[in-house]
């Protein structure tokens, strides 16, 4: 049902053995997603978004991977799964789309035949079905001619076609949870738009729920029902999409929605966040590392709340949790 849990993320931390060490690279991150919620993971770059959904998907290499924490899906525990299980779940429960839809295509297959071995996988339909549910698929992601394209191979098709074929691959067991990395970076913006209608209009149709990653802060307030916002590994504030947008209360989710080229103020200069994401190795979970790219926020040091600011863990900004909220000075000042 819609707005009944679908994905819970608890206390989440993925680790990475890197040169026979292992180093933190997602900690704590408690995410939940409804039915029929598009819930947008947002941050810059390398703080941990694909690494998040990597590990719900169960993708990773478990000799050079350490996920712990819980992800139910539907209650399902997704952690540890044996491979078998973790296939099934993979290929019926939960669909993927990604920024590269060619990466992600057999160049030498037809496209009807892709989305037919799709199906195969999991024997749902019957042979004599599968022409039909191929076609309704194409269909159903926008596809005007689909008997046609069912008999392209995926050079024959535009960049925007590609990405709606990735999305039917992704539906075509029906999945409850659709994780879309990155969808449509690669695209030009009107075909970034239909690309975004397809995937709103099968969670409108199935309730499925979107996780959905994106450094565009102009598809988060176009398509989100709530965001996270994720630095250096951990998720420091969570809202529903409004609320982020109207009073963000993390000095990074400032940050980031200043520095949104899309943002009203449009006369004044793109603001630009100095400083780069900490490397894996320089992360501390302690900290509220983010502190440190925010110059407004040293004019404040005298303060003694910059102290507990610094000391606080990013947590703390999640709405919800009773913390104490302080007055950001200007951040144009
Ligand atoms: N398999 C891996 N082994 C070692 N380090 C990794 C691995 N996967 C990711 N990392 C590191 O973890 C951090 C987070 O990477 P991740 O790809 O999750 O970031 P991201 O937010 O998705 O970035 P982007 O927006 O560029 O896609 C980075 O420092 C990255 O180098
Ligand atoms: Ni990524």
């Amino acid at each position: 049902m819609v707005g009944d849990d679908l994905l819970n993320a608890n206390k989440v931390t993925v680790s990475f053995l890197i040169d026979g060490e292992w180093q933190t690279g997602i900690y704590d991150v408690d995410l939940d997603i409804a039915h029929g919620e598009v819930l947008a993971l947002v941050g810059e770059s390398g703080s941990g978004k694909s690494t998040f959904a990597t590990s719900v998907i169960g993708l990773h290499n478990p000799n050079q991977t350490k996920v712990t924490g819980s992800i139910t899906l539907d209650g399902k525990e997704l952690i540890d799964l044996p491979d078998e299980e973790q296939n099934k779940i993979r290929g019926e429960k939960i669909g993927m789309v990604f920024q590269d839809p060619l990466a992600a295509l057999n160049p030498l297959m037809k496209i009807g035949q892709q989305i037919q071995e799709a199906l195969d996988i999991h024997d749902v339909y019957q042979k004599d079905q599968y022409y039909d549910r191929v076609i309704e698929l194409l269909n159903d992601v926008g596809i005007v001619n689909p008997q046609r394209t069912a008999n392209q191979y995926p050079h024959e098709l535009s960049g925007g076609m590609r990405q709606r074929v990735i999305i039917a691959l992704a539906i075509a067991n029906d999945p409850d949870l659709i994780i879309a990395d990155e969808p449509t970076t690669a695209l030009d913006t009107t075909i970034q738009a239909q690309i975004l209608d397809v995937l709103l209009e099968i969670r409108d149709r199935k309730d499925t729920g979107i996780l959905l990653i994106t450094h565009d802060l102009g598809v988060v307030a176009e398509v989100a029902d709530s965001v996270a916002v994720m630095y250096a590994g951990q998720i420091v504030e969570k809202a529903p999409v409004q609320e982020l947008f109207e009073n963000p209360l993390h000095p990074y989710t400032r940050s980031l929605l200043r520095s949104n080229p899309k943002a009203e103020q449009a006369d004044d200069e793109l603001y630009v966040i100095p400083g780069t994401v900490p490397a894996l190795s320089e992360m501390d979970h302690h900290k509220d590392l983010f502190l440190q790219r925010v110059p407004w926020m040293q004019d404040q040091a005298d303060e003694d709340i910059s102290d507990d600011l610094v000391e606080a863990k990013p947590q703390h900004f999640v709405r919800g949790n009773a913390w104490k909220t302080f007055e950001f000075q200007d951040e144009k000042g």
